[in-house]
């Protein structure tokens, strides 16, 4: 008798256990919700970057997007009855991320779409080159020419001067050594010597962490989607920031660039502060021990001081937990000389270390790179030649001159 009552104890007591555990984790789920409701949300963990032994952001951070509950990562504790079997993860079928290629060699297959820019550049410039003499009229028209594609007054004197200096060789030259020497020219006013590594590499044990600012409509949140993809494709562990609270629909853009690639997303409810949005993408980002943490901000600001205040502030919060490594502004090329202005006031708001130039593909004037290098005195790091996800390509001055002259596909 004294043994069966010992067993009904002990049955008793694994039972009020398991269901103990189990409504342990119901409760930590719903209250997880509660606080998205009002906080900062996590958006489709991939997998391998969800963090191992990761507390919860204090503002409530919450998984979405999978249909499946989040991971609990304080629910297993080394003090927990090892017999007590939860139920097992639901398969997902149909989840399979894409697998963006290497950044390397992307501009060589993507330098035909500089095709507007080519016929009016490259073509042009060669067709005047290749003339038997040239008279002045003739180097009055190279000259509009480099203008024209908003190559900028300083660096088409200085192509113009070297030109000059070397018009016994264009008299005797081939189409190909023409083409050649139009090359390097352009290769050589396009500061090969800068340099454009993208600070996203971990310091001091904690991950990159890369601002992307820049005016709505420059093609911001989509760049940083292309950037996820540029560094998932590199094999680097990703976390987005979507700090840009001003539109909703931002947030959901970035979100699903972050989906197709398995790469989690933090957000806040629209209006949010873009500073703790921030904060919550990087506190995330150093819990998960990603390689890079990358933050969309919004450029919607009315007044200069606003802009300074805000992505200043954002520099502050996200660096209490790791540090800045990289801020890329982002211009539309197509906006020519306006692009250069509204860049001085993001510059004199935030330490920009990269230009990443969009819509290159658009545009007749190419020669934007040049004239936006050597006004804002930043190197262009990156550049946008389409829609495509895939078409964002590190910018290597030599293969851009060969796609603005043309004749190398
Ligand atoms: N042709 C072309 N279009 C681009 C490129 N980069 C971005 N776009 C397009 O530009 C438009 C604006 O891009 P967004 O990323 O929404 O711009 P944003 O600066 O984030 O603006 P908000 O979303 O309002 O904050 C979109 O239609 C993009 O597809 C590019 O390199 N080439």
């Amino acid at each position: 008798m004294e043994f069966v009552l010992i067993a009904i104890a002990i049955v008793l007591v694994a039972l009020v256990a398991g269901v103990g555990l189990l409504v342990g984790r119901g409760r930590r789920t719903t209250r997880l919700d509660d606080d998205a409701a009002s906080g900062t949300t996590l958006t489709r963990p991939r997998p391998p970057a969800a963090p191992p032994t990761a507390e919860r952001p204090p503002a409530g951070a919450t998984a979405s997007g999978l249909g499946v509950a989040p991971a609990e990562p304080d629910a297993v504790t080394p003090d927990a009855p090892p017999e007590v079997e939860l139920p097992p993860a639901v398969a997902e079928p149909d989840l399979v991320f894409e697998t963006p290629p290497p950044s390397a060699g992307r501009l060589v297959r993507l330098r035909s779409r500089l095709a507007r820019s080519q016929s009016s550049l490259g073509r042009g410039l060669l067709t005047v080159l290749a003339r038997e003499r040239l008279t002045e009229d003739d180097w009055e028209e190279v000259e509009e020419t480099l203008l024209a594609a908003d190559v900028g007054v300083a660096a088409t004197t200085q192509i113009v001067d070297r030109l000059r200096t070397q018009a016994m060789v264009l008299a005797t030259a081939s189409p190909a050594d023409l083409r050649a020497l139009l090359v390097r020219e352009l290769t050589a006013v396009l500061g090969p010597d800068l340099d454009r590594t993208l600070g996203t590499d971990r310091r001091e044990g904690r991950p990159g962490v890369v601002l992307v600012v820049g005016v709505n409509g420059a093609g911001k949140t989509t760049t940083v989607g292309k950037i996820a993809r540029v560094l998932v494709g590199d094999g680097r562990s990703v976390v987005l920031g979507a700090a840009d609270t001003f539109r909703a629909a931002a947030a959901d853009q970035l979100e699903t660039w972050g989906e197709r690639v398995g790469v989690l997303t933090v957000r806040g409810r629209e209006g949010a502060d873009p500073a703790s949005v921030a904060f919550e993408a990087v506190r995330t980002g150093v819990e998960a021990e990603v390689d890079t943490v990358v933050v969309d901000t919004a450029g919607r600001l009315h007044t200069k001081s606003g802009l300074m205040d805000e992505l200043g502030k954002i520099k502050r919060v996200v660096e209490k937990q790791s540090p800045v490594t990289e801020t890329l502004l982002v211009l539309d090329a197509t906006t020519g000389q306006n692009g250069i202005v509204q860049a001085r006031v993001f510059t004199a708001a935030v330490e920009v270390t990269g230009i990443v130039l969009t819509k290159l593909d658009g545009t007749a004037r190419g020669g934007i790179v040049v004239s936006v290098q050597r006004e804002l005195g930043i190197p262009v790091k990156l550049i946008g030649l389409g829609e495509g996800a895939d078409d964002l390509a590190p910018f290597e001055p030599e293969v851009f001159a060969e796609g603005l002259v043309g004749g190398a596909d």
